[in-house]
């Protein structure tokens, strides 16, 4: 008798949630914070998943032009939407979120606005803020140029004030001054906050921002000596083309003084520098804040991969039966779940330290605004790295899971292809990985240096204070091991700098061990904060039990992938290394029953979710063989083409063949 498969998989889907040993309504609180803040996601969700507009199962296919196109039609329909049904910020925030489209709104809201309020004085919010707020002008963040992104400092574009006409000239000197990158500059920008050394009366002063209009409100053309365009397409298909990232050169084109962003030093109408009394890392305040915003995004990524992942692992069956009977769920593989369970604890992970790097961020805001910077290292640092450490390992993990997906993975229907292609350039923008992390260990240095003065490390680094206890003590599996691998590490390049005939060459010398002790630092602080999140008061029945294992699960990979930095420190004997290893394998066959109501506790709709493999439902070989009818190749039975290169072939073969 024929078997049903479609339906036996649906099945499945059903059982995996029915085996689950927790409240999964109550994980999508954990998961999301707040009662409230499932109802609004949920809300905002189906609003975007019900509307026609929002359709994006056939971006794949489209063109650049029609892709851009339907990335300007979304952007203006959400924004109806957002007026007519009078959202709140956090609602238009997340229907954006669930429209899912790279876009110029996302730097437009996302830098735009935040450098404007980070760096402008009241006035200046007074002025441009309510025009940005309400779309009558588009704003990108032109910061990085063809040949400086991460050196900052080494931009080249100038802003020479004229005392005689009380205005900036803003000018690109070379080819390699001409800004390159910025989201939302190529095509649907009217203005930008661009980045160029100021010079007054013959002085270079360094990098500040000033607002410059690029495009005429009339008519969108280019003003006069500004010439800009996009860049070109960019990897994969859809995917991060749909963001018209932009080039832009300008000859000398005027703006008014006040048009330079003056919070933090300002340039008088006779033309005299004005330094304020605070620290100048300020203007880089738009990237910290985007920083952490990108954490956020980074769980989120992540977690929607690993929700793809785990139902298809759960649809899936091969092997197991050699008489007809049915086959293994691919889910019931030690190796699948070996994979698979550490990407999803580190969605949880990354969730969570998002959820703190918030706070943190908040709260040196509130500090900032009472004059007190003595958080800034702390933001910058923890930003920098968790932003580098989260994003690769992001990255890295939305790429297995196309792999746990097997051969349906590779195909776009599964959504992953498109992921990871909109996912990976994280690992660059706003700051490249290694760059970033090379920023945290110049901090640690800094800190490991200033042990021996007395000086009490602070924050997140505060385990470097235990220096005596820590460099000698063995360590059980716990806390405590990550602190001294990353204490120890630290100190070991320290030692090995204190060696070189100079800092700066020790640095330069040391710097591949350098980025490792920074990872091991950043770890240490994600590890630490799943750590307090598990000891927080968490209702549900079960929900606490299964954080405390994907905490777990998420520690003990972290320490098995990385034992040898472990075993070399000394923070943990290699027998303490194999125990550790047996009780992950443990730990995995409790993740296992719960692993689809883990994932269902995302809360994600099959419309954010982009995926035939992840569907709620389970149903995925019918809509996998309907997706595949709908490819544009599949439009004639017979392709164009065939008679001008297959048949003459095949004819030619045919003569051939009766020769
Ligand atoms: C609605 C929400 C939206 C959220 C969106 C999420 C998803 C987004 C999706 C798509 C958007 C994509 C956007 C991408 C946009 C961009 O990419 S914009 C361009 C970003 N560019 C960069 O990130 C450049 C990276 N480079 C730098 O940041 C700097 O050049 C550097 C930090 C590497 C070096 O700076 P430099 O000035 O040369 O300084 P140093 O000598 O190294 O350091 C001097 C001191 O300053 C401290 N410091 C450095 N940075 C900061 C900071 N940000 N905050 C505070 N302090 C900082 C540093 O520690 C040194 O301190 P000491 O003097 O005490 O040692
Ligand atoms: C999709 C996307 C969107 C973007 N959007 C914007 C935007 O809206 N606005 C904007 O202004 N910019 C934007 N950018 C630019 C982005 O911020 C830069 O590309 C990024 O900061 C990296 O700089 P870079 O390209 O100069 O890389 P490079 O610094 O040239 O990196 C090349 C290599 O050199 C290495 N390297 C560089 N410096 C060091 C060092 N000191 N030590 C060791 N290794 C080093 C890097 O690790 C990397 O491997 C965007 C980029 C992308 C890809």
């Amino acid at each position: 008798m024929a078997v049903d498969h479609a339906a036996a998989e649906v099945d499945h889907l059903a059982a995996e949630r029915a085996a689950a040993r927790f409240d999964v309504e109550a994980m999508k609180i954990a998961w999301a914070g707040s009662r409230h803040a499932v109802d609004v996601a949920d809300r905002m969700a189906r609003l975007v998943a019900s509307d026609p507009v929002f359709r994006k199962d056939n971006r794949t296919m489209l063109s650049r032009k029609d892709l851009f196109k339907d990335t300007l039609r979304k952007a203006a329909h959400a924004w109806k939407r957002i007026v007519e049904l009078r959202l709140t910020e956090e609602e238009a925030s997340l229907l954006r979120q669930y429209v899912d489209q790279p876009g110029y709104v996302d730097l437009h809201w996302g830098m735009f606005v935040p450098a404007i309020k980070g760096q402008g004085t009241e006035e200046q919010q007074k002025k441009w803020l309510p025009l940005a707020y309400k779309f009558q002008i588009i704003g990108c963040y032109a910061q990085t140029e063809l040949g400086h992104g991460s050196n900052v400092q080494g931009l080249e574009t100038t802003a020479t004030f004229d005392p005689m006409t009380d205005e900036f000239v803003i000018h690109s000197p070379t080819l390699t001054s001409s800004k390159w990158w910025p989201g939302g500059l190529g095509k649907a920008s009217t203005h930008a906050v661009v980045y160029a050394r100021l010079i007054t009366e013959g002085k270079d002063y360094g990098i500040h921002g000033f607002i410059v209009q690029l495009r005429s409100l009339e008519d969108h053309s280019p003003l006069p000596g500004v010439t800009l365009g996009d860049i070109g397409g960019k990897f994969g298909s859809g995917a991060y083309n749909s963001m018209d990232n932009g080039v832009l050169r300008f000859d000398h084109v005027r703006i008014p003084r006040d048009q330079m962003l003056m919070r933090l030093s300002q340039v008088t109408r006779e033309g005299k520098y004005v330094q304020s009394d605070v620290p100048k890392q300020l203007l880089y305040g738009t990237m910290v804040y985007v920083r952490q915003s990108i954490v956020a995004d980074a769980s989120k990524a992540l977690s929607r991969a690993v929700c793809i992942a785990v139902r298809y692992s759960a649809i899936r069956k091969q092997f197991g039966s050699q008489d007809g009977g049915p086959e293994t769920q691919v889910l019931n593989y030690r190796t699948q779940q070996s994979r698979l369970f550490p990407l999803l604890a580190s969605a949880y992970a990354f969730r969570f330290v998002g959820d703190w790097l918030n706070w943190l961020y908040t709260d040196v805001t509130q500090k900032l605004e009472v004059k007190d910077y003595s958080t800034l290292q702390e933001a910058h640092a923890c930003t920098a790295g968790l932003k580098a450490v989260t994003t690769s390992a992001t990255a890295d993990a939305i790429e297995e899971c196309r792999k746990l997906c097997g051969g349906h993975g590779y195909l776009n229907s599964s959504g992953l292809p498109e992921l990871f292609a909109v996912y990976v350039p994280a690992c660059t923008y706003e700051g490249d990985n290694v760059v970033l992390l090379l920023q945290v260990a110049r901090i640690l240095m800094k800190t490991v240096s200033q042990l021996t003065s007395g000086k009490q490390p602070v924050g997140t680094m505060a385990y470097m204070g235990k220096v005596q206890h820590l460099m000698q003590s063995k360590c059980a599996v716990k806390t405590e091991a990550f602190e001294a691998r990353a204490l120890r590490m630290a100190v070991n390049c320290a030692q090995n700098i204190g060696q070189a005939s100079n800092q700066e060459e020790g640095f330069y010398e040391r710097s591949p061990d350098l980025l490792e002790a920074a990872v091991a630092h950043i770890q240490l602080i994600i590890v630490t904060k799943f750590i307090e999140k598990v000891h927080q008061d968490i209702p549900g029945h079960g929900v606490k039990e299964q954080l405390q294992n994907l905490c777990n699960v998420y520690a003990l990979y972290t320490l098995h992938k990385h034992l040898g930095d472990f075993l070399a420190t000394g923070s943990l004997t290699p027998k303490q290394g194999a125990l550790a290893n047996e009780q992950l394998g443990k730990l995995y066959a409790q993740v296992r029953p719960n692993a689809v109501a883990l994932v269902d506790a995302f809360n994600y709709t099959d419309h954010y979710l982009g995926s035939v493999l992840g569907r709620y439902d389970g149903n995925v070989y019918p809509a996998l063989y309907e997706e595949a009818w709908k490819d544009p190749l599949n439009e004639t039975v017979v392709p164009e083409g065939y008679h001008e290169y297959l048949r003459p072939l095949l004819k030619q073969q045919l003569k051939l063949s009766r020769l």
